[in-house]
């Protein structure tokens, strides 16, 4: 048995029969003969490559094979990186290399220092010393991105996968790692205690509620407590339903105005989420006079590295389990679900985002997955969408542009069940934009809402807050992404009113479609 059909079965064993590549010379070694119930999923830029797998493996929750060329093309792919190491995305990133004797000669396509490339990105990296040890390697990276939640890299000199395999390398077959992180006792009986004792509890919800497939429970123990319940700030998946009536928004990113938004209360339950992803730098006390945070996180660096409150490292649904079981039910009635206020409206010749989204929240099913991807649009999406079931919304983790157009081809090809839509901005497109090709060729049914407002208008809006407001660079006029869509085998339309934006959003799409919409600029 060869490396390359060990390292074929170790993947199978794990689940993994989907690649996400772009190749070079160094990786078809490893590529060929790739078994026939493998697919190779071509990515035409491997920042794209990253992008979709990211979005595959959120919507499998499964960890997922990344094949790259060399320094080269692992470097393409940083930019997508930054976004699954804050979704916490176990993506194996795997590189070829050149042949041992030349890499310190740094021949052509070496990936000089391989294991320093990806880092600080990915929790763990290696190149295996001898051919015989890659198989042993390709199972740690695929167990350590499972069990630290991050993305792993793993270097192969391309003469190692036609070695015959040592003969105990099948042993790494049959292992298996599981991790299993539930509070004891007496641990459980003060979480209970504090929570029980909370005159006015708050619950603060991050992404992983929703990665952790926990939006439904996370959304019984809010209404069990009848406590308010915002989104972590810095928000990549929805964790409650976004019109309950105990929903009180996204927590805003910046100190002052997150501890205003928690004042009052005498406990805030942060679950599944680092305490806490700031973005614009608004200096003030992190809580307010007599308000305790408690975190419950299994990502022990989260807990290691917050400012402030208390932390338990453990699995936030052994927690709301815990509290679930513990708790009394709580007999109030809730009240009905917020309703949205009519759409803020644009001009002539260009629509309010607040009417794009009321017309996607009036037209796609509920059951719809939205990777969004508009960076001064979010107050207008959250005023006029209605989410109300997990894996419903997907934002880059980071805020590295370049996730929305490939992502959501992830997305689709993990959950084909379930209708996707893009919501783009026209600047983010163009980080992503090779995106749609891989969309063409597989005829996944994404339906992209193309926002052109002209402009970078979150970093206007940025310049605004920075006294920056005379700094280059943020207007982009003169894109046209109905002719670049078709370019890449996309159909694409640009709805010039309201009614044909409604009117084709209303047909079913039979495979990707791109719907251009001119919009005007908002403040997120
Ligand atoms: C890879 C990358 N490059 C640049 C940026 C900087 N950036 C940029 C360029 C933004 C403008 C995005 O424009 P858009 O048209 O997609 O959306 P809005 O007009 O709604 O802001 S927001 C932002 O943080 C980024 N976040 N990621």
């Amino acid at each position: 048995m060869l490396v390359r059909d060990v390292a074929y079965e170790i993947m199978r064993r794990h689940g993994i029969t989907t690649i996400f590549g772009n190749p070079g010379s160094n990786e078809l070694p490893f590529l060929t003969g790739m078994p026939d119930s493998f697919r190779y999923v071509l990515g035409l830029h491997e920042g794209a490559v990253v992008g979709m797998a990211d979005g595959y493996a959120q919507a499998t929750g499964q960890p997922v094979m990344v094949n790259l060329h060399a320094a080269s093309g692992s470097g393409n792919a940083m930019g997508a990186l930054t976004n699954a190491v804050y979704s916490r995305t176990p993506l194996v990133i795997t590189a070829g290399q050149q042949v041992r004797p030349a890499i310190g000669p740094e021949a052509m396509l070496a990936n000089v220092d391989a294991t320093q490339l990806a880092k600080p990105l990915v929790g763990w990296a290696s190149e295996p010393s001898c051919a015989g040890d890659v198989p042993r390697s390709l199972a740690q990276a695929i167990v350590e991105a499972q069990l630290r939640r991050r993305p792993t890299y793993l270097s192969v000199p391309y003469d190692d996968w036609d070695v015959e395999a040592e003969p105990n390398a099948r042993a790494v077959l049959d292992r298996s790692v599981e991790r299993a992180a539930h509070p004891g006792p007496s641990q459980i009986a003060r979480l209970v205690g504090e929570v029980q004792a909370a005159k006015r509890p708050a619950l603060v919800l991050g992404g992983d509620i929703d990665t952790d497939g926990l939006f439904d429970q996370a959304t019984a123990l809010a209404e069990r407590l009848g406590a308010a319940t915002w989104a972590a700030p810095s928000l990549f998946r929805l964790p409650f339903p976004n019109r309950h009536p105990l929903f009180q928004g996204v927590l805003p990113a910046g100190i002052a105005p997150l501890a205003e938004a928690l004042a009052g209360h005498d406990l805030v339950l942060v679950l599944g989420a680092p305490v806490f992803r700031y973005h614009e730098h608004l200096p003030g006390e992190y809580l307010r006079e007599g308000t305790r945070l408690l975190q419950i996180t299994d990502d022990a660096e989260a807990a290691a590295r917050a400012p402030f409150g208390a932390a338990v490292v453990t699995e936030p649904g052994a927690v709301i389990g815990e509290l679930l079981k513990a708790l009394p039910d709580n007999p109030a009635e809730p009240s009905a679900y917020t309703v949205p206020a009519a759409p803020a409206e644009g001009t002539d010749t260009a629509l309010h985002p607040e009417q794009v989204f009321a017309a996607l929240r009036d037209t796609q099913p509920a059951e719809t997955s939205y990777v969004v991807e508009s960076t001064s649009t979010n107050g207008s999406w959250w005023r006029q969408v209605d989410l109300r079931r997990g894996g419903s919304y997907f934002f880059p983790a980071s805020g590295g542009l370049g996730f929305g157009i490939p992502a959501a081809v992830g997305v689709a090809l993990g959950r084909p069940d379930r209708p996707v839509v893009g919501v783009i901005g026209d600047g983010s497109a163009n980080y992503g934009i090779t995106g749609l090709w891989t969309a063409a060729q597989l005829g996944v049914p994404v339906t992209y809402v193309l926002l052109r407002n002209g402009s970078y208008g979150a970093l206007e809006w940025f310049a605004d807050l920075l006294d920056a407001s005379d700094a280059p660079g943020t207007t982009i006029p003169g894109l046209d992404f109905t002719r670049i869509a078709e370019g890449y085998g996309v159909s694409a339309i640009h709805a010039r009113s309201l009614d044909q934006l409604r009117a084709v959003l209303a047909e079913s799409p039979t495979g990707p479609r791109l719907i251009q919409v001119d919009t005007v600029t908002t403040t997120p």
